[in-house]
């Protein structure tokens, strides 16, 4: 479990997180959802201890990280996957680290195995390929088999089986009873690996919810209307409830109106209908509309396309 109260960390007069609360709990993978520079990695530092909070608190089952007598065993991170002596072996790297923390050598096999790095434990890390290095920073969280596991930006640079495979990992993590906490700055990779989300933007909570809660907040479901007398089925469906967006001639999107109840009002005028389409917002689209005000710096297609 990992709690977060009324953190705020400040950088001069730069606020990089301010003032967040939210609870992670075990059993389930948790999103850390927000857009580039929201916040995510100070946040995590701070859960961590490798940052020190400017106010509130941060706890890994109960207590701040850097006060339980065995860290390691309770949490366990990836926080930036380059960070390894690329001389040595991956087994020498791994056993180094468990030589300083009194991890037994049997467990630096054990973790290697759980990541598939076998085949290469022996070879020098820095002859590895980006996948490698993630499932070797991977192996090193997880040396001390932690209760709590936290992981930015994991799937960063890799490529499909790569992605997949860290999916499914944290799945299985989660389903071992651990809590597991992943940032990411991509709703759709979220979507298929949490169950919870936790999002933020410009260091402030924006949202604490499942994924389905996330889209149902994030963006109304919008009925796409297609007609040769638009314009005439537009004045039978305007009301106060009701907004009408022009998409082009002939064809418009509603919200706040059921699809079947704009179906039986053409139909009692005699309109011919040539579509009525349900348009369910795309988490992508979701997390973009709640997002679109705290995004450090907008590009213009993304404003754009948030719009
Ligand atoms: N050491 C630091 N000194 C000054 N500003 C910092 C420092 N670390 C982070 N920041 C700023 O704090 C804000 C949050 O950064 P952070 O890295 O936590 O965001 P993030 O959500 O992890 O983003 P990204 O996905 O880009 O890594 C950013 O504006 C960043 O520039």
């Amino acid at each position: 479990m990992i709690e977060v109260h009324d953190l705020t960390k400040r950088y001069g007069d730069k606020t990089a997180v301010d003032g967040i609360t939210f609870t992670v709990k075990p059993g389930i993978v948790t999103g850390f959802l927000g857009p580039n520079g929201a916040g995510k990695s100070t946040t995590m530092r701070m859960i961590l201890g490798l940052d020190r909070p400017t106010a509130g608190t941060a706890t890994v089952n109960g207590r701040p990280y850097a006060d339980h007598p065995d860290p390691l065993h309770q949490a366990g991170a990836l926080l930036d996957a380059k960070a390894v002596h690329t001389g040595r072996s991956a087994r020498h790297h791994l056993l180094a680290l468990a030589a300083t923390t009194g991890i037994p050598t049997s467990r630096v096999d054990e973790v290697i195995d759980i990541v598939g790095l076998r085949q290469v434990a022996r070879k020098r890390v820095g002859g590895f390929s980006l996948g490698m290095g993630q499932r070797l920073g991977i192996a090193a969280a997880l040396l001390g088999d932690p209760e709590v596991v936290i992981l930015d930006e994991p799937t960063n640079g890799l490529d499909p089986e790569g992605v997949l495979w860290i999916r499914n990992l944290m799945r299985d993590l989660a389903a071992d009873g651990r809590t597991v906490f992943v940032s990411s700055h991509l709703m759709s990779e979220m979507a298929l690996t949490a169950e919870h989300l936790v999002v933020i933007g410009r260091g402030r909570l924006i949202a604490d919810t499942s994924v389905t809660g996330f889209v149902e907040q994030g963006a109304q479901e919008r009925v796409r209307v297609r007609s040769p007398r638009a314009t005439e089925l537009r004045d039978l469906i305007t009301g106060p409830e009701v907004t009408v967006y022009s998409v082009e001639r002939g064809l418009f999107e509603v919200t706040g109106l059921a699809a079947a109840e704009i179906g039986d009002r053409a139909a009692r005028a005699g309109i011919p209908l040539h579509e009525l389409t349900v348009v369910r917002p795309s988490l992508e689209e979701a997390f973009m509309e709640l997002t679109r005000d705290s995004v450090e710096y907008h590009s213009s297609t993304l404003t754009g396309a948030a719009r």
